[in-house]
């Protein structure tokens, strides 16, 4: 039952070669969206990949960064608590009547346990004075130096070994400074002071500058660090209103670049960059920063326009020519986080080998497909036509191209009923050539052949459309008329006549011969009978009576 409806659906196509395009257009079609579809979820899992490998990254930058500004923030608390109570002992008070003696002094050190705190270094009177950015507001300086004294433990804590964080220090307004990597007391303590209170990060901690009093990431020019760079988290010391200074944290770009070397190390694909929140690039998990810049203007305004609008935390990705690109927003941090995957490391990565892998199956499967279309189209087309010879051989004579006894007679039979069935006339013709045997006797088989098909084609040529002929023995010929009388087929017998004889027919060897052929006509209204096989057998006697009479005519009355 199934497969008859598959038959029909079959037989709907008239050849079968379209079924096979069809066939194939649609295994194509399936095999190419599957492939598609993989490449989908493929590429899905790719991104979600890039997505996970830079945000490990961030989360671990993140931690760190967090550990250390919670840090600064403990700093502050700290001196804060100081400036509200300050410790008020025989050591501090020895250590604020030395700074007494020494704040004259161009430069000065005070340090109130040699083993247990970190030394205090500062600069004079006079110092303090020529910077309208610093002021030694007498009311709160000695509370202020025995709150820095008490942090000067504290901060001898600090762990400089934990990754990224390298100084941490607090730059007083009040002309001194502590800082966990302390200077010898030595004239450099003013270059010293002097290069902290003029970085930016220091001006733009005042109330003007940052009047949120929140804390902030500068990039700056350090020359005591290899790459020239530093990063600096400060937070302003407020108490009281009054603004005493700054308290920061350094990060040489070396640490951050090695942080994310290390990074790099644990994921092997791709560069990971830091940028500020200018877009310039800070460190690299790559060798060295790129000399060229890794972007186009054109290419940061478009990430900058993604990343602006985005918020802190917050990450995405963006394809920009061959490359891949994943950001991350810090948590702890004003910049960004930028993976580049490069269309090269794609190829060389996991997902890239399985992807060139799915794209040389869906190739390989795309070039079988189509051997084996042509293979299977060929085979179609070789049996089409074999099956098309076979079925018109099976109704048609090969020489004469007429149809063959079998099919005329089929043919025949169902005219003959029909044009009872209608009541109009129906006339046949019984033709034969004359004296056909004795072409054949000389000029041989292949010439006799050569006179059937061209006395076929006369024959052919001659009746009219609806008229139906066929070989019905040697050189016998048979006409069905439907539709007409036996007046009417007697003038298509004697045209046929004429036509065959009217021409000189050259055989081999340049012999010609005019050939002849006699014809028998009946016709169903004569003998009020339809029946075919006796109306051809009417035909036949009348054929017999037109040879007897002589040949090369037609006879159409017994
Ligand atoms: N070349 C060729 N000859 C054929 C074919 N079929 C029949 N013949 C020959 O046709 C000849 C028919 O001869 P006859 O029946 O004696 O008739 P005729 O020679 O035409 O003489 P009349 O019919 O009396 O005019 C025979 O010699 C057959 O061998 C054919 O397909 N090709």
């Amino acid at each position: 039952m199934f497969g008859n409806a598959i038959q029909r659906v079959i037989s709907r196509f008239k050849s079968p070669q379209k079924v096979v395009n069809i066939c194939f257009i649609v295994v194509f079609l399936f095999s190419t969206v599957l492939t598609w579809r993989e490449a989908m979820v493929l590429e899905g899992a790719y991104v979600a990949n890039q997505r996970n490998s830079l945000d490990s990254v961030a989360t671990l930058l993140d931690r760190q960064l967090q550990h250390n500004i919670d840090n600064l923030l403990f700093y502050r608390n700290a001196m804060q608590y100081a400036l509200q109570s300050p410790i008020s002992t025989d050591r501090t008070r020895k250590s604020l009547a030395d700074f007494d003696l020494l704040r004259t002094q161009p430069f000065w050190q005070l340090r109130l346990d040699m083993n247990r705190s970190l030394p205090m270094s500062g600069v004079s009177d006079e110092f303090v004075n020529s910077s309208p950015l610093l002021d030694r507001d007498e009311k709160t300086l000695h509370s202020e130096l025995s709150s820095a004294l008490e942090l000067s433990y504290i901060m001898r804590l600090s762990d400089r070994s934990r990754p990224l964080q390298q100084r941490m220090f607090y730059a007083s307004r009040s002309g001194f400074f502590l800082t966990s990597t302390p200077p010898a007391n030595d004239p450099k303590i003013i270059a010293l002071y002097y290069r902290l209170i003029a970085q930016p990060y220091f001006s733009s901690q005042s109330p003007q500058n940052n009047p949120s009093r929140t804390l902030k990431w500068t990039h700056t020019f350090a020359p005591v660090f290899a790459s020239g760079q530093i990063l600096t988290a400060t937070v302003p010391l407020d108490y009281n209103g009054r603004w005493y200074g700054v308290l920061a944290l350094d990060y040489p770009i070396e640490s951050l670049h090695s942080f994310l070397q290390q990074a790099k190390y644990d994921d092997h694909e791709g560069t990971v960059l830091l940028y500020d929140n200018e877009f310039n690039p800070i460190a690299t998990s790559a060798e060295n920063l790129p000399k060229h810049p890794l972007f186009t203007e054109p290419q940061l305004a478009q990430i900058a326009g993604v990343v602006t609008a985005a918020k802190q935390g917050d990450q995405g990705e963006l394809r920009m020519d061959s490359r891949f690109i994943t950001w991350a927003k810090l948590n702890n941090f004003d910049g960004l986080l930028v993976k580049v995957h490069t269309l090269q490391e794609g190829v060389q990565g996991e997902f890239g080998r399985i992807s060139i892998v799915l794209s040389v199956l869906w190739v390989l499967f795309t070039l079988m497909l189509f051997v084996s279309w042509i293979v299977i189209r060929n085979l179609v087309n070789n049996m089409y036509s074999l099956q098309q010879t076979l079925s018109w051989r099976a109704n048609y004579d090969t020489l004469t191209r007429l149809y063959n006894r079998g099919a005329f007679f089929d043919i025949a039979r169902a005219l003959s009923k029909q044009c009872q069935q209608q009541k109009v006339p129906f006339s046949v013709i019984q033709m034969d050539l004359d004296l056909f045997k004795s072409i054949n006797d000389r000029f041989g088989h292949s010439s006799g052949d050569k006179v059937l098909a061209h006395a076929a084609a006369m024959l052919s040529d001659a009746f009219r459309h609806g008229d139906v002929a066929g070989r019905v023995g040697g050189e016998e010929f048979c006409i069905v008329l439907p539709g007409t009388t036996l007046e009417e087929a007697v003038k298509v017998a004697e045209r046929i006549r004429v036509r065959i004889n009217s021409r000189e027919l050259l055989l081999k060897q340049g012999n010609t011969v005019r050939i002849s052929a006699s014809f028998g006509v009946s016709s169903a209204f004569e003998f009020n009978d339809y029946d075919f096989e006796r109306l051809q057998t009417y035909a036949d006697h009348r054929l017999y009576k037109a040879k007897q009479n002589g040949r090369n005519q037609v006879c159409s009355a017994d």
